[in-house]
C-alpha cells in the first residue's frame, strides 16, 4: 500500500516489493488509493504479477494510487479494512507513506486482536477466519518528501524533492541576478524543515526559515543586515528559502508575504515570491531514490515474510549506506516528540531530535550564508591552501567554496592552488576572498582548476618549496584516486620535506566512487543520476521497436556506476569491473537474451562499466548479442562519456560536499590549535568525520585503485531478484 502524499520513487518500492514477494514465493496484492482501499476493499485489493511492475520505475507519484483517508482513523473504518483484508486472506503488510501513514499502521497493529474480535462478534468474520489471522504483521517504509521520520536518514521521494527545488533555486537565481532582484521561495515539508535548509544550502541561499529553529526576536533587522552586507559585498541577488510550516517564537507564521512586507517596510524593495508547491512532489525519480527505495522494498518483504506472531511492527529506512530496520513504535514516538518540542519552544531539543545530520547542517548553514566573516583575520594569520587533483567531479566548486568561506570564518588567510598537482609544483597559488567564491555554489567544473597527476621525486621537492615559499601552515586536498595517491607520497617523504610535515587533509572527489572511508565521494551522485537519466532516454528511443542495449558507463575499476546505474535504471544485466566478464557467463547472457525476446520482450539493457573487461569490449558484446538474435531483434551500443563528469552538481552532491569542505577545516583548525601535524582523509566511521591517514587508506587497493570493501557490492543481490524472474538464469 502507498498512502499519504505521493513521493518519487514509490513506484520504485513497489516494484521491488512484488519481484522480491515473487521470488520469496508469495502472492503479492496491491491495497489501492492508501487506506480507503482497504476499507473499500473489493476490486481495490488486487493482485500484482512479474509484469504489472515492469517500466515503472522511471515514473514519479505511485501506480498503486494513494490518499488520505479520514474515515480510517475511525473504529468503523478501521473495523471494515480488516475485515476487507482477513477476506483475502492478508495478514502481511507493507506500508509505504509518511508519518501519518505510519502511525496509522501502528495504531491498526495495536487494535487488530480487538477489531478481529468485533468483527466476529458482530457476525462480520467468521471465527474460523479471526482464529487464521489474530495477528498482522506489519513493515513501514517512510516515502515521504518531507524527510520528517526519525528512524531514517532519507525518506523516498526527498532527494527527488531536493532535485526539483535546486533545480528551480539555479534558475530564479539567475534572472534574480540580471534584475539584481530579491526572490523568497517557499517550499514544502509541513513541519519539518529539512527541504527548506538543504535546499538553502544547496542553492546558496542567503537566509532560511525552518519550523525547527524560530528566529529569535529582531529577525527582520538582522535579515535585512545580512542581505545588505551581501549587496554591499558584490552580490547581485538575493534568495530567501521560506519553509512552508516557518514560525516565529510566539508561534505566529512566517509567510512568504510576510517577509515580502518586511523587505518591502525596510528597504522599499519588492521582493518577488515563488511558491513552488507540489512540482516538488513530481517528476521522474532521482537516482538515489530508485535505488534506495529498491534495496528497502526488497528487505521489507524478507522482514515482513520473517515476523512472527509477537514480533513487532518494523521501519525500514536507511542509516548512511545501511539498509537499517527499527521499531516502528519507536520511530513514530520519537518522530512526534519532534512536534512536541516545537510547541512546546523547545527549539534546541527539536533540532536535536532530528538528528546529529541536521544539527551539524544547522551550524554550517549558519556560517555560510553569513555575508561576510564573522571573524577578521588578524596578523600574521595562519596560512591554509587548497588544492584539487585527479579527473574533474561536480562539486568540487561547491567544495573550494565551502573552504574558503569557513576558512575565512575562522581567521584565516586562504590560498588556493590554481591547476591542481602541477599548479603546486609551479607556485601558482593565489590568495582568495569571500566574493571569490561567490557563485560557485550550483556550478559544474572546478574554477580553480585540476589535473590527473601524480607527482614525480624530483617535483615532489618543488611542491615543498612551494609550501614553503607561500607560508602554507595546512593544505586541504579535494579529488579522486590521485590525490590520495599524491597525499600518500607525501607522507612516504615528510622526513625529507619538513614543509610537509603541515596537518593536511583529504576529501573524496571523483564520479567513479573509488575511494576509501565515505561512501559516496563528491561527483558520484551526479555522475549516476546522468547515467540514469541516459537510460532513460535510451529505454525511451527504443520503445517503438525490438532492441537490446549495451549501454557504457565510466569508473574505471571501480564498478559503482555500472551497479548502481543498472539498479536504478531497470536493466537486466550489469557488468562490473570487479567481477569481470567470461566466456560462459556471456553465453549464458546470451542465452537469457534471446530467450526473453522469444518470449514477448521487446527491450534489454546491459549496463557496464568501461573497464569491466579488456577483451569483452562494449562493441564485441554487441555483436555477439546481435549475431545471436538472427534478426530477432537489433542491437545499439551507447557510450555515455564524459557528460558524466560534466553538468551542474546535484543536491546530494553539494550537500555532501559542503560537510565534507566544512569539516575538512574543522580538523585542520582543531591541529593548528592544538599544535598537531597529521595527515588525515574523510572517514564516515571516524569521530569528526576525519580519520589517520595509515587508518583511512589501509581500506585502499592502490593496484585496482579501489576499496578493498565497497558497500555498494552488498546491493548485488538486490540487483539479481529485480532483474531476472524465477528460474531465469
Ligand atoms: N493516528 C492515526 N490513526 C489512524 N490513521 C492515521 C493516523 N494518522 C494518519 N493516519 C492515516 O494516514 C493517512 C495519511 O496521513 P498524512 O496525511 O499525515 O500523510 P503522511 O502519511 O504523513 O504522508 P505525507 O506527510 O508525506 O503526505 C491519513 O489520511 C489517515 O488515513
Ligand atoms: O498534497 P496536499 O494534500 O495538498 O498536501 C501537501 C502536503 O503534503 C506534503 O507534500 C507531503 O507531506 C507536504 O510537504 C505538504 O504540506
Ligand atoms: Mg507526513
Amino acid at each position: 500500500m502507498t498512502s499519504g502524499g505521493d513521493a518519487q520513487g514509490m513506484n520504485a518500492a513497489v516494484r521491488a516489493i512484488v519481484r522480491a514477494g515473487i521470488h520469496a514465493g508469495v502472492e503479492v496484492f496491491a491495497v489501492q488509493e492508501g487506506w480507503q482501499g482497504a476499507i473499500e476493499g473489493g476490486e481495490q485489493i488486487v493482485q500484482l504479477n512479474w509484469s504489472d511492475v515492469s517500466g515503472i520505475l522511471p515514473k514519479g507519484g505511485t501506480m498503486i494510487g494513494t490518499a488520505r483517508s479520514p474515515e480510517f482513523r475511525t473504529r468503523e473504518g478501521q473495523l471494515t479494512a480488516v475485515e476487507n483484508l482477513i477476506e483475502r486472506g492478508i495478514d502481511r503488510l507493507i506500508v509505504i507513506g509518511g508519518d501519518g501513514s505510519l502511525s496509522g499502521s501502528r495504531e491498526l497493529c495495536l487494535a487488530w486482536p480487538g477489531l478481529v474480535q468485533e468483527l466476529v462478534a458482530a457476525g462480520r468474520l467468521t471465527p474460523e477466519a479471526a482464529a487464521a489471522h489474530p495477528r498482522v504483521a506489519i513493515v513501514g517504509l517512510v516515502g515521504s518528501i518531507d524527510n520528517d521520520m526519525v528512524g531514517t536518514d532519507m525518506t523516498i521521494g526527498t532527494d527527488s524533492a531536493l532535485h526539483r527545488i535546486t533545480d528551480a533555486i539555479d534558475a530564479i537565481s539567475s534572472t534574480a541576478e540580471s534584475h539584481r532582484r530579491t526572490f523568497i521561495v517557499e517550499v514544502m515539508g509541513r513541519r519539518c524543515g529539512y527541504l527548506a535548509l538543504m535546499s538553502a544550502i544547496a542553492g546558496g541561499a542567503d537566509y532560511t526559515f525552518l519550523p525547527e529553529s524560530p528566529p529569535r526576536d529582531g529577525w527582520e533587522d538582522r535579515m535585512v543586515d545580512v542581505l545588505g552586507r551581501g549587496r554591499a559585498a558584490g552580490r547581485r541577488d538575493s534568495v530567501i528559502v521560506v519553509a512552508e510550516g516557518a514560525a516565529d517564537r510566539d508561534g505566529e507564521p512566517i509567510t512568504a508575504e510576510r517577509v515580502q512586507q518586511v523587505l518591502l517596510d525596510r528597504t522599499g524593495e519588492e521582493a518577488r515570491i515563488t511558491i513552488l508547491g507540489h512540482v516538488q512532489r513530481g517528476g521522474t525519480p532521482s537516482a538515489y531514490d530508485r535505488w534506495m527505495a529498491t534495496a528497502c522494498g526488497v528487505e521489507a518483504v524478507h522482514q515482513v515474510l520473517d515476523a512472527g506472531e509477537t514480533d513487532e511492527p518494523m521501519l525500514v529506512g536507511m542509516r548512511r549506506d545501511h539498509v537499517v530496520s527499527v521499531p516502528l513504535l519507536q520511530a513514530v514516538e520519537d518522530t512526534h516528540r519532534v512536534a512536541d518540542y516545537i510547541a512546546e519552544g523547545d527549539f534546541d531539543a527539536a533540532i536535536e531530535a532530528r538528528g546529529v545530520g541536521f544539527t551539524t547542517m544547522v551550524d554550517i548553514y549558519r556560517v555560510l550564508s553569513e555575508a561576510t566573516p564573522t571573524v577578521t583575520a588578524v596578523a600574521p594569520a595562519r596560512r591554509v591552501a587548497i588544492m584539487h587533483a585527479g579527473a574533474l567531479a561536480p562539486g568540487m566548486n561547491q567544495l573550494a567554496r565551502v573552504a574558503v568561506r569557513s576558512g575565512l570564518d575562522r581567521g584565516f588567510e586562504m590560498v588556493a592552488v590554481q591547476g591542481g598537482v602541477p599548479g603546486l609544483v609551479e607556485g601558482a597559488l593565489r590568495e582568495v576572498g569571500w566574493s571569490d567564491v561567490e557563485g560557485m555554489a550550483n556550478t559544474g567544473g572546478a574554477d580553480f582548476g585540476t589535473r590527473r597527476y601524480v607527482p614525480t621525486e624530483a617535483e615532489l621537492y618543488q611542491m615543498a618549496r612551494s609550501l614553503e615559499d607561500h607560508r602554507i601552515d595546512a593544505l586541504l586536498v579535494m579529488g579522486g584516486f590521485h590525490a590520495y595517491a599524491t597525499v600518500d607520497l607525501m607522507e612516504r617523504e615528510r622526513k625529507r620535506y619538513t614543509a610537509f610535515s603541515i596537518p593536511i587533509a583529504v576529501l573524496p572527489a571523483s564520479i567513479d566512487n573509488n575511494l576509501p572511508g565515505w561512501p559516496m565521494s563528491v561527483g558520484s551522485d551526479t555522475a549516476l543520476n546522468t547515467v540514469v537519466d541516459a537510460i532513460d532516454m535510451v529505454r525511451m528511443s527504443a520503445s517503438a521497436s525490438k532492441r537490446a542495449f549495451v549501454v557504457e558507463t565510466m569508473g574505471r575499476g571501480c564498478g559503482f556506476l555500472p551497479l548502481m546505474g543498472a539498479i536504478a535504471g531497470g536493466a537486466e544485466k550489469a557488468y562490473l569491473p570487479e567481477t569481470g566478464i567470461s566466456l560462459e557467463q556471456l553465453t549464458a547472457d546470451v542465452a537469457a537474451l534471446v530467450d526473453s525476446f522469444e518470449s514477448g520482450r521487446s527491450f534489454y539493457l546491459t549496463v557496464m562499466g568501461e573497464d569491466a573487461s579488456e577483451h569483452y569490449t562494449g562493441e564485441v558484446i554487441a555483436r555477439l548479442f546481435e549475431a545471436e538474435g538472427r534478426g530477432l531483434y537489433s542491437v545499439r551500443q551507447a557510450v555515455i562519456g564524459h557528460m558524466q563528469q560534466g553538468g551542474v552538481p546535484s543536491p546530494f552532491d553539494r550537500i555532501n560536499a559542503t560537510r565534507l569542505a566544512y569539516l575538512a577545516i574543522a580538523n585542520l583548525d582543531g591541529q593548528l590549535a592544538s599544535g598537531t601535524s597529521n595527515i588525515v582523509a574523510a572517514s564516515s566511521s571516524a569521530e569528526g568525520m576525519f580519520g589517520p591517514w595509515r587508518v583511512v587508506t589501509e581500506d585502499m587497493d592502490w593496484e585496482a585503485q579501489r576499496p578493498l570493501d565497497e558497500w555498494w557490492m552488498r546491493l548485488r543481490p538486490v540487483f539479481a531478484q529485480l532483474s531476472r524472474r524465477p528460474g531465469q538464469e
